[in-house]
């Protein structure tokens, strides 16, 4: 399957079909399985409403859509596409492990061998292996985003919605897991729609960056990033490339603003 998502001429509002103001209007955009998206746009222009569609949790008022080849209704009940907001909500009853177990049915009996080893692998993975049998109030706040992480990544999702998951954290935390990020996307192919407002954390992450324009929403830059990196999406930080491509996407933000 060449793309991830194929949307065309889609319109998403909330409220009625007669009566609902359009967020996002025509919208076409076609997303590569496998690749690293990164979206900007200025506050409210529908960053989080594409996430939703994208997601089944949000029906278009008009267009299409297609998600890993199939209407994003189906591919919810696959558990094909998984979901890290920003504030994500980890039930704090719960240990770590059980918290990033929980898609899966954690507590049934079926639990197969398979999940127990995938969790376990995670939670290494994300720097949560002492960690386990912790309670979500016991981590920190970049802690708790990678046990969202974990439990987003144990359903092996072909697709990773993340919406600001790193908004709330410092900036060495987020660098930090901004590289493990890239690295279990190299790693997985998994193929991610990163929301940030961040420019510097757009263009590192993504090989592909857009900015939708707000009233309606729309994609008013569209910037492959992969002429400005090394393979593999890899660059560094301060690369006279990035900071060029930086100053592009800016200019087109503030146009968006
Ligand atoms: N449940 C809802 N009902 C009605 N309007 C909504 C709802 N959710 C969002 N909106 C409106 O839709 C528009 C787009 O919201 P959305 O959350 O997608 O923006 P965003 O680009 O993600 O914003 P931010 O960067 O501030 O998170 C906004 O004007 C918002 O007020």
């Amino acid at each position: 399957m060449a793309n991830a998502i194929e949307a065309n001429k889609l319109d998403v509002g909330y409220g009625g079909r007669q009566t609902a103001v359009k967020v996002l209007s025509g919208l076409d955009l076609t997303v590569a399985a496998g690749s690293f998206l990164s979206i900007l746009g200025p506050s409210g222009c529908g960053k989080s409403t594409l996430l939703r569609v994208v997601a089944d949790l949000l029906d278009p008022l008009g267009g299409t859509i297609s998600v890993l080849g199939a209407t994003p209704h189906a591919v919810r009940s696959r558990r094909d596409v998984g979901f890290v907001f920003q504030d994500s909500t980890l039930l704090p009853w719960r240990t770590v492990r059980d918290n990033v177990r929980l898609p899966l049915g954690v507590g049934q009996r079926s639990l197969t061998r398979k999940i127990e080893d995938r969790s376990v692998e995670l939670l290494e993975l994300m720097g949560l292996s002492g960690l386990g049998e912790r309670l979500p109030h016991q981590l920190s706040g970049g802690q708790r985003q990678r046990v969202a992480i974990a439990r987003a990544l144990l359903s092996e999702p072909k697709l990773l919605l993340m919406d600001e998951p790193f908004g709330a954290l410092d900036e060495i935390t987020r660098d930090r897991l901004n590289d493990e990020l890239l690295s279990l996307w190299r790693r997985t192919g998994t193929t991610i729609l990163f929301v940030t407002h961040s420019i510097a954390e757009a263009a590192y992450l993504g090989e592909r960056v857009i900015v939708l324009a707000a009233n309606p929403g729309r994609v008013v830059k569209d910037l492959d990033m992969r002429p400005f990196k090394r393979e593999g999406n890899r660059c560094s930080r301060e690369d006279p490339a990035i900071v060029a491509a930086m100053a592009e996407l800016r200019t087109a933000l503030e146009r968006a603003s």
